[in-house]
């Protein structure tokens, strides 16, 4: 079985609550509850704790540039990964890391299954939470503020871009992502999500060398995944989620799968806690063996 590569990242302190920084803790403990010899996926653990000293700000520009220590080697190293945020903040390190480890920066493309934009700067953010922000970030288009958080100095190129899923957001994201050309799907566009997300796909594969998927669990209903820390009406069905991923399951340029935004204080019966659990097994277990 392979093993694959897990960063754990215990924090929230871009988000709106003090709970979000529990998922990977949960969820490893939710993986090592399996029956052995039932295990379909092994993951090998590393846990990055953020730091109890210093503003937030510097706690989040230390733990991306740690993130990015991990996402940048496991890309050099051509291998897999997965990311267990935490608030969406932590992708700035995730993807600033793959960013780095590429020799070709503008050859990467992301695809961003959320049901918001994260493109806000400290400038516009109504709630100046910073797990608002990321997409700004990853586009070049941040404050400096914002800026001193993310550990790249190369960025995403819009055209590399594609977010789904879309149904909550203000007016100044809205402006700066429609502004920079990057291609958005609201959620009232998507007829499948599986044709959406391969036509993404074959889409950033004609100019991109690696692609990364990073997944807001707000994405989905709130009646399927509650746990989630700024839930928005009308989202994508688990079930629908489930089977696109196990469709795209380990194309080969797909380097990394990242998972945020869980909050358990939301969740009811550990439904969210399961879910994430089964986006990673249909996301990484090979067809054969689900
Ligand atoms: N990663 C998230 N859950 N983002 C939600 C952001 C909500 C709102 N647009 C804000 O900036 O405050």
């Amino acid at each position: 079985m392979a093993i694959l590569q897990t960063l754990g990242v215990t924090s929230c302190v871009g988000g709106a609550v003090p709970f979000c920084g529990s998922a990977a803790e949960m969820l490893r403990d939710e993986f090592a509850r399996q029956i052995p010899g039932q295990n379909r996926l092994k993951l090998q653990w590393h846990m990055l704790h953020p730091e109890n000293k210093g503003s937030k700000d510097e706690k989040l520009a230390r733990l991306n540039q740690s993130i990015s220590q991990f996402t940048e080697y496991w890309t050099k190293e051509n291998q897999t990964f997965l990311l267990v945020g935490g608030d969406h903040s932590c992708a700035m390190g995730t993807w600033g890391g793959v960013i780095n480890g590429l020799r070709q920066p503008g050859q990467f493309g992301l695809i961003w299954l959320d049901a918001h934009m994260d493109a806000h700067t400290f400038a516009t953010s109504p709630s100046g939470n910073i797990h608002g922000m990321p997409i700004a970030a990853l586009l070049g288009r941040a404050d400096e503020k914002l800026a001193a958080m993310y550990p790249s100095s190369d960025i995403i190129k819009p055209e590399n871009l594609v977010l789904i899923g879309v149904r909550s957001y203000e007016s100044e994201e809205y402006g700066l992502l429609k502004q920079a050309g990057v291609d958005i799907v609201f959620v009232d566009e998507i007829k499948g999500l599986a044709q959406v997300l391969i036509k993404a796909i074959d889409k950033l594969s004609l100019s991109c060398q690696i692609i990364g998927i990073s997944i807001d669990l707000d994405v989905l209903d709130p009646e399927d995944a509650p746990g989630v820390e700024t839930p928005a009406q009308g989202g994508i069905k688990a079930e629908e989620l489930l089977a696109a991923l196990s469709l795209i399951n380990r194309h080969p340029k797909i380097c990394g799968l990242e998972i945020c935004e869980f909050n358990p204080e939301k969740d009811t019966r550990n439904k969210t806690l399961h879910l994430m659990k089964a986006i990673i097994e249909a996301f990484f277990v090979a067809p054969d063996k689900q």
